[in-house]
């Protein structure tokens, strides 16, 4: 019988469920979208059980459809967007709140107030990342600060925390019933509450955000078991052996095995990892350290990260709040329709700016426009963005790190898009290169489930699963893509400073 791994991806829009075979091709896919909510400017939730029950539906449709049963499958593999946190109730399995998403800066002064003492790089010695409402600590904090009777509760250890990999997990093991509470070190190295050299919770990130201890989940290597689908399940008795955050997924799906490997994820925001083996890497450019993996009791290997807050997201903003396009793959065509941007540059500084400025003060702004400017050339400004912006993360790697790449690996949705790759490979000088399985974030942690499950035995033979699919060859000039970087850097300017306090009176 031909055993399987499952993968499941709970993204920022939807939950998907794969199966890969031994090759790393794809065999089934099922994927629901899940509601987006913006209770106020600014802010992002999720519905925590909505995601829940759109999990077991796609783990039910993906098994059906490939006509197996949990008897062929190996292993599961969990993969998630990150920093997103959700609080609930370890008796019920009710959420207290909405999950908090990445993308949320309702935690801005809480930032404020803590980085009063000793700045915004004040916990990155001991955690890898800058003070910023993209990381889970402060995100925690602000429901135990604002829903009634919540902090109480947490340190009576009635309540639980996790990041999304840890809640879905919990279901799958047995939710209140006793499922198993536990992340990876990649999802935990986004909370700023874990040391990043001894891979525990550290007492005193928990006291400066106000988290009990208590509440957070165990964390554990990414490969390695994390406990079996819970008694009554679909999945029962299958064993969970892999969880990554999805852009580190990612990594492991594009065998960025050796230091120096770097890849680019183009899905929602955009997520350039740097492997720097098993020292961590502190960033003097806005860069974070964070974990790549951790393969059972081996030595972690570290990563430094540039994560661009907004990408594919300003395509869905041209589609759902302009509604200049009807669907994604529109931007394109629109795009192409005109020879170039006409002058327009988009900065898309929605959270503010994430890597490699960190401005939280940041506001998005479409600047050089005159009257011969039309929806294509705001379309062409969009889909720069994206390029403009992953440039100046590549920008920060090189100085911070020896990086000497010939060609970037990518992936992420936004792949699908020829003019925004073949515009990357011009500003970059560089060409630009995607596998044939893009899919690489599912790909990703069902390899590392699929190790820890003994179905993959080694690196060397997933590496070997890594087959090129289309290459994107640069053709601008060198001092045509330095001009558009310098226009890029003016517009960027304009953004900064904006959020005062007469922005935050008006709400
Ligand atoms: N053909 C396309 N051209 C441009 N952008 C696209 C295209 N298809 C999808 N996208 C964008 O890519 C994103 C989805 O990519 P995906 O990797 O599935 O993201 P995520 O995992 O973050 O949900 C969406 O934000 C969407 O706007
Ligand atoms: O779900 P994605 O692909 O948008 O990824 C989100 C990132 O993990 C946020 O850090």
């Amino acid at each position: 019988m031909e055993k399987l791994v499952l993968a499941i991806d709970q993204g920022t829009t939807s939950t998907r469920a794969m199966l890969f075979d031994h090759d790393g091709q794809v065999r089934e896919v099922a994927q629901l979208e899940h509601k987006q909510y913006f209770p106020k400017a600014g802010w992002v939730e999720h519905d925590a059980t909505e995601i829940w029950k759109n999990t077991r539906r796609v783990v039910a449709q993906v098994l059906s459809s490939a006509e197996i049963n949990r008897h062929q499958l190996a292993g599961i593999g969990i993969t998630n967007q990150r920093e997103t946190v959700v609080v609930w109730e370890k008796g019920t399995g009710k959420p207290i709140h909405h999950a908090i998403v990445w993308q949320d800066v309702r935690t801005e002064q809480i930032c404020q107030e803590l980085a009063k003492d000793g700045g915004k790089e004040r916990f990155q010695a001991a955690c890898g990342l800058p003070l910023a409402t993209y990381f889970s600590a402060p995100k925690i904090k602000w429901i135990l600060d604002h829903v009634e009777g919540a902090r109480e509760r947490a340190e009576a250890g009635e309540l639980l925390a996790g990041t999304m990999d840890t809640w879905v997990l919990w279901n799958l093991t047995g939710g209140s019933d006793g499922g198993v509470h536990a992340t990876d070190v990649t999802n935990a190295s986004r909370t700023m509450l874990m040391d990043l050299h001894t891979l525990k919770w550290r007492d005193d990130l928990c006291e400066a955000f106000d988290v009990p201890r208590q509440m957070l989940p165990e964390i554990k290597p990414s490969v390695g078991l994390f406990g079996h689908g819970r008694k009554n399940g679909l999945l029962i008795d299958t064993p969970i052996t892999g969880i990554l955050g999805d852009q580190q997924a990612a990594c492991f799906g594009q065998a960025c095995f050796t230091p120096g490997d770097v890849k680019n994820t183009y899905g929602t925001g955009c997520f350039m990892l740097l492997n720097t083996g098993t020292k961590p890497a502190i960033s003097e450019n806005g860069l974070l350290t964070t974990l790549a993996y951790q393969i059972g009791d081996e030595a972690p290997v570290y990563a430094l990260e540039g994560s661009v807050a907004v990408a594919g997201s300003l395509v869905q903003w041209l589609r759902d709040n302009l509604g200049i396009i009807s669907s994604a793959a529109e931007v394109e065509e629109l795009a192409k329709s005109v020879d170039d941007n006409g002058g327009v540059y988009f900065v898309p500084a929605f959270s503010g700016l994430f890597a490699p400025h960190w401005r939280p003060d940041a506001r998005g702004a479409i600047v050089g426009l005159t009257r011969f400017n039309t929806k294509a050339h705001l379309a062409r400004a969009v889909e720069e963005a994206t390029a403009f912006q992953s440039a100046e993360v590549l920008a920060a790697m090189k100085q911070d790190a020896e990086v000497e790449l010939t060609c970037l690996q990518v992936d992420g949705g936004m792949t699908r898009d020829n003019l925004l790759m073949q515009f990357q490979a011009d500003i970059l000088g560089m060409p630009v290169s995607v596998p044939k399985v893009a899919e690489t974030t599912a790909l990703g942690v069902a390899y590392a489930a699929g190790l820890g499950a003994d179905y993959w035995s080694s690196l060397d033979e997933i590496s070997n699963n890594w087959q090129e699919g289309k290459t994107w060859q640069p053709q601008m000039e060198r001092e045509v893509a330095a001009r558009k970087m310098r226009l890029w850097a003016k517009a960027v300017d304009r953004t900064l400073d904006w959020v005062d306090e007469d922005v935050l009176a008006e709400g």
